[in-house]
C-alpha cells in the first residue's frame, strides 16, 4: 500500500506501488506523479537492455489509468502487439527485473501467459487483441472458470494495428455479438513507420475538423454528464463528441459505442471516462485515445521512427550504442540488389506491410515510389495484391519477415501457388532472431513453402550469395520463387562485381572430403566450415556443400554425396519438414538407406525458444560448430555426444 503520510516525502511514489491495486488508493494528482515516474523507469530500463521504446512511452499514462481503474488480472487487459508493455510490466510486480528484458532467462520483451497473471494473452503480431478480448468476454458470460477470475476484457489497440484485416473481423463478430468489452484505439499516428491508407486517414479526420482544445474540453464536459445511467450518459456525450467530430463514426457502425477522442496524455481525462465506463457499459465500447509515441523523451519524439526499437543507448544524449560492423545487413543487401534491378527493368515492383525499412524497402519507396506499396500492418492483403500485380504482368517481390508471412499463408497456397503466380518472396528475418523471441523465429518457412507444389525456395548463405539469388528471383517469371535470408549482418565476404543467375535447383560444392558430407541449406554455412576446420584438426575432413535450394532438390549432387560418403548430415536454420525432410523423402524414394547410408538431419528442436542472443539460441537449438562436429564424430562412431560434452 502507498505511504500516504508526509513522513517519506521523497519517496518515489513508484517505489510504494508493489502491485496495481496499490494505485487505487491514489488521487489522480498522485496517478500522475507515478506515471511521471513511470517513464523514467521505462527510459532508465530500455538504456540498458535496448528494445521496444517508443511505444510503451506513448502508453505510460494509459497504463496507470487502465490498472488504477479496472482490476487486473481479474480484468483481463490485453496489449495488441505488446511491444507498448514495459510499463505494464514494471507495474505488474515485475519491476525488479524490468532490466532483464528481451535477455537469456529475462523478461520477455512482450505480454506472456507463461511470466505472469497479469498478461492473460500474449502477442507479438499485431491485431489480435480485439479477438482475444471478445473470447475472454464470451468465456466469462459463459462461465469459464480461471485463477483469477473472469472480469471485464480491455484490449488496448493501435492506429497501425487496427488496420489488419484481423482487427475488423474481431469488430464486426463484437459488434454483432454485443458483449460488454472495451477497446483502447491509441491513435499516435505511428505505425513502426507513418501509418498509411485510408484507415489512418479516416482517424485523422475524427478530430481534424475541430481544434484539439475544444475536444479536450469537451470530453471533460462530457464526463461530467456521465453519472446518469451509463447508457444515456454515453449517448449524450457520443453525440456532443461526434457533432464537433465527423458525425457517425466507422466503429458505431460496426456496432461499438464510440467515445472519444480524448488526450491520452492527461489522466484527468482518462480517469473520469475509463471508472464511468466501467460503472456503466453494457456491450462493446471503443474509446478513442490519442497519443504521442516516444512521448516525454526528446530523443525518441525527434526519432523519425519515434524511438520504435533502439539499442542500449545514453540516457542524457540518447545516443545508441551499436556494435559497428563490416558486412552489409542481409537486409541492406536485399534492398540495395533491389533497386539496381528495378532500375534496369520498369516492372519489378515491390511490396511491404508496414515494414518498409525492417524489409530494406525504404530506399525502393525513396526511387520508385509509384512501385513500391507499403500495404499496412496487412500481410494477407500484401501476398493476393502481389500475386494479382504478377497476373498483370509485373514482376513483385513481396518482402517479408518470414514471422509474419505466416499469416499471409493461405494466400501464399490459394491465390499465388495454385496459379502458379510468378510472385518473389524475399523471405527476411529468416531463422532465430534473438530478442523478440520465439513470436518473431522465421522457423516454419522452409517447411510451408517447399511443401507447395510448383515452388522455388533458395536460401542464401552469405550476402554474395544473396546478391545471386534476387537476381535469379528478378528473372524467374516461371512461377513463384522464394529466398530466405536472416536479420543482421553478412559474413563479411568479397561481394561480386556482377549477380550471376543460379540455374533452378543446383547447390554448389564447397570443398571436397571424405567419410561425411555436410550438407547446409541457409547462413549455417559458417558454423558448418567452423566445424570442419576442428573436425580437421582430428583427421577427419568432411566434404561441404552448399544446397542453395531446398525446392528443387539438386538431386544429381545429394545422390552422389550419398553415394561416396559414409554419412550425410543435412543442416537448416529451420524446423523439422523442411529441406533435411524433403532430402530424406529423396534418399528413402531411391532407395538409398537400404544401402546403409548414415544420415542425420539437423534442424530446430521441437520446442519454442526463448529470448537470447542469436548464437545462444543455435547453442540451445544444438546447431552451433561444436555441435556439429560432435554430429559428425557421434555419426563417425569418432565418439559419442556424452564424451564430446565430458
Ligand atoms: C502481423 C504483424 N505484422 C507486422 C508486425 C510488425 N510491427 C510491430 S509493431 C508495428 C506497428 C504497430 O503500430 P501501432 O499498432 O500503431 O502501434 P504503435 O507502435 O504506434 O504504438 C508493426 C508493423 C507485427 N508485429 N505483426
Ligand atoms: C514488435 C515488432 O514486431 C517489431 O518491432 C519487431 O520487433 C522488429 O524486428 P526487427 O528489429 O528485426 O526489425
Ligand atoms: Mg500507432
Amino acid at each position: 500500500m502507498p505511504d500516504q503520510t508526509t513522513d517519506r516525502p521523497n519517496t518515489p511514489l513508484l517505489d510504494q506501488i508493489n502491485r496495481p491495486a496499490d494505485l487505487k488508493a491514489l488521487s489522480n494528482a498522485q496517478l500522475a506523479q507515478v506515471a511521471s515516474e513511470l517513464r523514467s523507469e521505462t527510459i532508465s530500463a530500455v538504456s540498458v537492455t535496448g528494445g521496444h521504446l517508443g511505444a510503451g512511452l506513448g502508453v505510460v499514462e494509459l497504463t496507470v489509468a487502465l490498472h488504477a481503474v479496472f482490476d487486473t488480472p481479474r480484468d483481463k487487459l490485453i496489449w495488441d502487439v505488446s511491444h507498448q508493455c514495459y510499463p505494464h510490466k514494471i507495474l505488474t510486480e515485475r519491476r525488479d527485473r524490468i532490466r532483464t528484458l528481451r535477455t537469456k532467462d529475462g523478461l520477455s520483451g512482450f505480454t506472456k501467459r507463461s511470466e505472469s497473471p497479469y498478461d492473460p494473452f500474449g502477442a507479438a503480431h499485431s491485431s489480435t487483441s480485439i479477438s482475444a478480448a471478445l473470447g475472454f468476454s464470451v468465456a466469462r458470460d459463459l462461465g469459464g472458470v480461471v485463477p483469477e477470475g473472469n472480469g471485464d476484457a480491455i484490449a488496448v489497440i493501435g492506429d497501425g494495428s487496427m488496420s489488419a484485416g484481423m482487427a475488423f473481423e474481431a469488430m464486426n463478430n463484437a459488434g454483432h455479438l454485443g458483449k460488454r468489452l472495451f477497446v483502447v484505439l491509441n491513435d499516435n499516428e505511428m505505425s513502426i513507420a507513418p501509418p498509411v491508407g485510408a484507415l489512418s486517414s479516416y482517424l485523422s479526420r475524427l478530430y481534424a475538423e475541430e481544434p484539439f482544445q475544444e475536444l479536450k474540453a469537451a470530453a471533460k464536459g462530457a464526463v461530467s454528464l456521465l453519472p446518469e445511467p451509463f447508457r444515456e450518459g454515453a449517448k449524450r456525450a457520443k453525440d456532443m463528441l461526434k457533432g464537433m467530430a465527423v458525425g457517425g463514426t466507422l466503429f458505431e457502425s460496426l456496432g461499438f459505442s464510440y467515445l472519444g477522442p480524448i488526450d491520452g496524455h492527461d489522466l484527468d481525462q482518462l480517469l473520469p471516462v475509463l471508472r464511468t465506463l466501467k460503472a456503466r457499459a453494457t456491450g462493446p465500447v471503443l474509446i478513442h485515445v490519442l497519443t504521442k509515441k516516444g512521448k516525454g523523451y526528446a530523443p525518441a519524439e525527434a526519432a523519425r521512427d519515434k524511438g520504435h526499437a533502439t539499442a542500449k543507448f545514453d540516457v542524457v544524449t540518447g545516443k545508441q550504442k551499436k556494435t559497428p560492423s563490416n558486412a552489409p545487413s542481409y537486409t541492406g543487401v536485399f534492398g540495395d540488389e533491389l533497386v539496381k534491378h528495378a532500375a534496369k527493368d520498369d516492372k519489378i515492383c515491390a511490396v511491404t506491410a508496414a515494414m518498409p525499412d525492417g524489409t530494406g524497402l525504404n530506399l525502393f519507396a525513396e526511387r520508385y515510389p509509384s512501385r513500391c506499396f507499403d500495404v499496412g500492418i496487412a500481410e494477407q492483403h500484401g501476398v493476393t495484391f502481389a500475386a494479382a500485380l504478377a497476373a498483370g504482368g509485373m514482376k513483385p517481390f513481396c518482402a517479408m519477415y518470414s514471422t509474419f508471412l505466416q499469416r499471409g499463408y493461405d494466400q501464399v497456397v490459394h491465390d499465388v501457388a495454385i496459379q502458379r503466380l510468378p510472385v518473389r518472396f524475399a523471405i527476411d528475418r529468416a531463422g532465430l532472431v534473438g530478442a523478440d523471441g520465439a513470436t518473431h523465429a522465421g522457423s516454419y518457412d522452409i517447411g510451408f513453402m517447399t511443401n507447395l507444389p510448383g515452388m522455388v525456395v533458395m536460401a542464401a548463405a552469405d550476402e554474395a550469395e544473396l546478391v545471386h539469388m534476387v537476381a535469379t528471383a528478378a528473372a524467374h517469371n516461371d512461377g513463384p520463387i522464394a529466398f530466405r535470408y536472416p536479420r543482421g549482418e553478412g559474413e563479411g565476404v568479397e561481394m561480386p562485381d556482377e549477380p550471376h543467375l543460379l540455374e533452378i535447383g543446383k547447390g554448389r560444392m564447397i570443398q571436397t572430403g571424405s567419410r561425411v558430407a555436410l550438407l547446409s541449406f541457409g547462413t549455417r554455412l559458417g558454423e558448418v566450415r567452423k566445424a570442419a576446420e576442428a573436425l580437421s584438426a582430428k583427421g577427419i575432413t568432411p566434404t561441404i556443400a552448399d544446397a542453395r535450394f531446398a525446392k528443387p532438390l539438386d538431386r544429381e549432387m545429394i545422390l552422389d554425396l550419398a553415394a561416396n560418403h559414409e554419412a550425410l548430415i543435412t543442416i537448416e536454420e529451420g524446423a523439422v519438414g523442411g529441406f533435411g525432410s524433403h532430402v530424406a523423402q529423396l534418399l528413402a524414394d531411391e532407395g538409398v538407406f537400404d544401402a546403409g547410408l548414415k544420415y542425420r538431419s539437423m534442424v530446430l528442436p521441437d520446442i519454442f525458444i526463448d529470448q537470447a542472443s542469436p548464437e545462444d539460441m543455435y547453442r540451445v537449438a544444438g546447431m552451433d560448430a561444436a555441435q556439429i562436429e560432435a554430429k559428425v564424430l557421434d555419426v563417425l562412431g569418432v565418439a559419442t555426444i556424452g564424451e564430446k560434452r565430458a
